[in-house]
């Protein structure tokens, strides 16, 4: 497939993201975020509580990633974001910025469509168990694991007509990264 601007991987807290996204972008020798380094203290604070975010707390998070990701693809950057993207809704929000935002008007009045990008999503993809079980042993990290059922609780799979695939958080990580890597081929 012809390379995306952007590879959202994407999943519950745990599922993998920020060490397969590490991996792959150095692999492909593209931009790495992690979207966790981006939340801002309330948002920290909250998830430290063990209270989940709620839409309010991730719309202006989601719209600022996007303004960096616009940024760095309109510089002919290639970019690997890690980002929970729980619901539909948020990866709409990575894609074209603010839901239901009015359409900028140019000098001329004429109304300017918002910057859509080409996303494809990888959504890494496990039981509870499994990814409890990893959680658990994670050391030295703000999110509880008790804040796992809330973050199953609101995923949204991607699903058509998304651009996505499924990998399974049970292959180990090379076999991740290279189901990934087959797929951009
Ligand atoms: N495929 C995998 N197999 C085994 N362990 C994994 C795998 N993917 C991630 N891990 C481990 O699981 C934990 C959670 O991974 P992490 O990348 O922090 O997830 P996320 O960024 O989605 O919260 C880490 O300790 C990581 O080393
Ligand atoms: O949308 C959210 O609720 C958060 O982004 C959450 O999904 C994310 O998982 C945390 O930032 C914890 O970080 P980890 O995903 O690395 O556990």
């Amino acid at each position: 497939m012809a390379a995306p601007g952007v590879l959202l991987l994407m999943g519950v807290s745990g599922s993998g993201k920020s060490t397969v996204g590490a991996l792959l972008a150095s692999q492909l020798g593209w931009k790495f975020y992690d979207a966790d380094d981006y939340h801002s203290e309330e948002n920290r604070m909250k998830m430290a509580k063990g209270i989940p975010l709620n839409d309010q707390d991730r719309i202006p998070w989601l719209c600022s990633l996007h303004d960096i990701l616009v940024r760095d693809v309109a510089s002919g950057q290639h970019v690997v974001l890690a980002c929970s993207a729980l619901k539909k809704m948020y990866r709409d929000i990575l894609t074209r910025g603010k839901e239901g935002a009015p359409l900028k008007r140019d000098d001329s009045g004429k109304e300017e469509k918002p910057a859509e990008l080409q996303l494809l999503v990888v959504h890494l993809s496990g039981s509870f168990e499994v990814i409890s079980g990893r959680l658990l042993k994670r050391k030295g990290h703000f999110m509880p694991p008790e804040l796992l059922q809330s973050q199953f609780d609101t995923l949204e799979p991607p699903s058509a007509p998304e651009n996505f695939i499924q990998v399974s958080v049970e292959k180990n990580l090379p076999e991740i990264v290279a189901t990934i890597m087959e797929t951009l081929k």
